[in-house]
């Protein structure tokens, strides 16, 4: 057997290295790929053939992929949820400092002194009563989504001292325990605003988030607030902002995605999407999401997926089907009467469902025809239907 991979952008040489090379063929230019691995490129606008079985995000956000009409198609999106949160997390605290310690402005004043001048110390002295910045502690920062990053941020800023406290109404059982006890609970996100000197978000970019920090939230917010953006660029309303800076409020906002209306405005401090931008944050992401691709083209398994269940069962030694379909009754019930007709058994199976989707992995007691697998995929409501190789094939 051999599966194909198509790859965007520049992926971590490690988790490239992930692929048996006996197994795979790994390029940026295959026609008809079984799987795509990918970080940040625009996914909205390439055509998907119907080849493709699984995609793969080497990172956490999925707004760049078309979520929606792969689930349709019954193809699981895989990403690498928390393989980054450390790199983001040292550069959300490098962008309060660069905040609170004026760095941008002291580093170009410095640029800009001239080396041949007798008087450069005393330049260097006199000049730098105009960068006087403050200390953290004491500040209080307000974290908006508290997953895997902001959780990080968290409890990072309480490690120096901050006052922190967190709005997110789903946070999860999991990331709930990772967050240190100080970090109090904002009612809701005009609290949180109001009451914040820091504000971080690090929520997804989806629909009910696009333009979450509007005009009517940044009014809330203290007249010297800093603004940190590590997220998603469409979380804040640029026009919004544009207009509170020009009125001389926030007396920051840090942003990891520039824009070229942000450019040369005062107070805006634009990084080049550099968050997860650390050899160890890459090789994280890159070699998470090979081995859940590999383990679901291999094996059918799902671990890590944004639309699909988390469903992994050992294999047998026999034939896999790998079933996706829509979250209705008797769909279960529907396969195993074909496969039964076909005088197949079922030796082991498992199934479960995340909202409008399900996915079924059935292990067999023998080799199932073409025309099983068609009238399978036949039902009324299955999306995708996978004959996986046999172990050692
Ligand atoms: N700058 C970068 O390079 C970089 C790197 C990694 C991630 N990111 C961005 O950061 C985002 C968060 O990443 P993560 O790994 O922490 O994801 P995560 O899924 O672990 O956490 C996101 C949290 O946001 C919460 N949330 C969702 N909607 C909310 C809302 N309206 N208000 C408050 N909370 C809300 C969720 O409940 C969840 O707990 C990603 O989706 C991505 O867009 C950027
Ligand atoms: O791949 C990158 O460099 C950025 C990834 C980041 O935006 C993410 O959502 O994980």
């Amino acid at each position: 057997m051999a599966f194909q991979i198509r790859t965007y952008n520049q992926i971590a040489p490690s988790g490239l290295q992930a692929f048996p090379q006996s197994l795979y063929q790994v390029a940026p230019d295959i026609a008809s790929p079984d799987g795509i691995l990918l970080r940040s490129a625009n996914l909205h606008e390439v055509p998907l053939p119907e080849t493709v079985q699984g995609v793969a995000r080497a990172g956490a956000g999925v707004n760049n992929i078309p979520v929606t009409s792969l689930s349709e198609r019954g193809v699981p999106v895989f990403n690498a949820p928390g393989a980054n949160a450390n790199a983001v997390k040292e550069l959300v605290l490098a962008g309060m400092l660069l905040g609170f310690r004026h760095l941008k402005q002291a580093l170009v004043f410095v640029d800009e002194l001239d080396p041949s001048s007798p008087d450069f110390e005393r330049a260097v002295e006199g000049g730098k009563k105009r960068f006087v910045g403050h200390e953290l502690p004491g500040r209080r920062l307000g974290v908006v989504g508290l997953g895997a990053i902001g959780g990080q941020v968290a409890n990072a800023a309480r490690g120096l001292g901050m006052e922190v406290i967190g709005f997110d109404p789903g946070l999860t059982v999991e990331h709930a325990w990772r967050l240190s006890s100080d970090v109090r609970q904002a009612p809701n996100l005009e609290a949180l605003l109001a009451e914040s000197d820091v504000v971080s978000l690090h929520v997804p970019l989806i629909e009910a988030t696009r333009g979450l920090i509007n005009a009517d939230r940044l009014r809330v917010m203290k007249d010297d607030a800093l603004l940190l953006n590590f997220a998603r660029d469409g979380l804040v309303d640029r026009a919004a902002l544009l207009e509170v800076l020009g009125k001389g409020r926030l007396s920051v906002y840090v942003t990891d995605f520039p824009h070229p209306e942000l450019q040369g405005v005062e107070r805006v401090l634009s990084l080049p999407h550099l968050g997860a931008s650390t050899v160890e944050a890459e090789a994280n992401s890159a070699v998470m999401v090979v081995n859940n691709l590999r383990d679901f083209l291999e094996n059918g398994n799902i671990r890590h997926s944004v639309n699909f269940p988390e469903v992994i069962m050992p294999r047998t030694d026999g034939p896999r089907l790998a079933v996706a379909n829509a979250n209705v009754p008797n769909m279960v019930g529907q396969v195993g009467t074909t496969l039964a007709e076909a005088g197949l058994n079922i030796v082991d199976l498992l199934n479960r469902s995340k909202g409008d989707l399900a996915y079924t992995l059935i292990d067999v007691d023998g080799p199932v025809p073409d025309r099983v697998q068609a009238a399978i995929q036949a039902i009324d409501g299955v999306l995708r239907v996978r004959r996986i190789p046999d172990v050692g094939a």
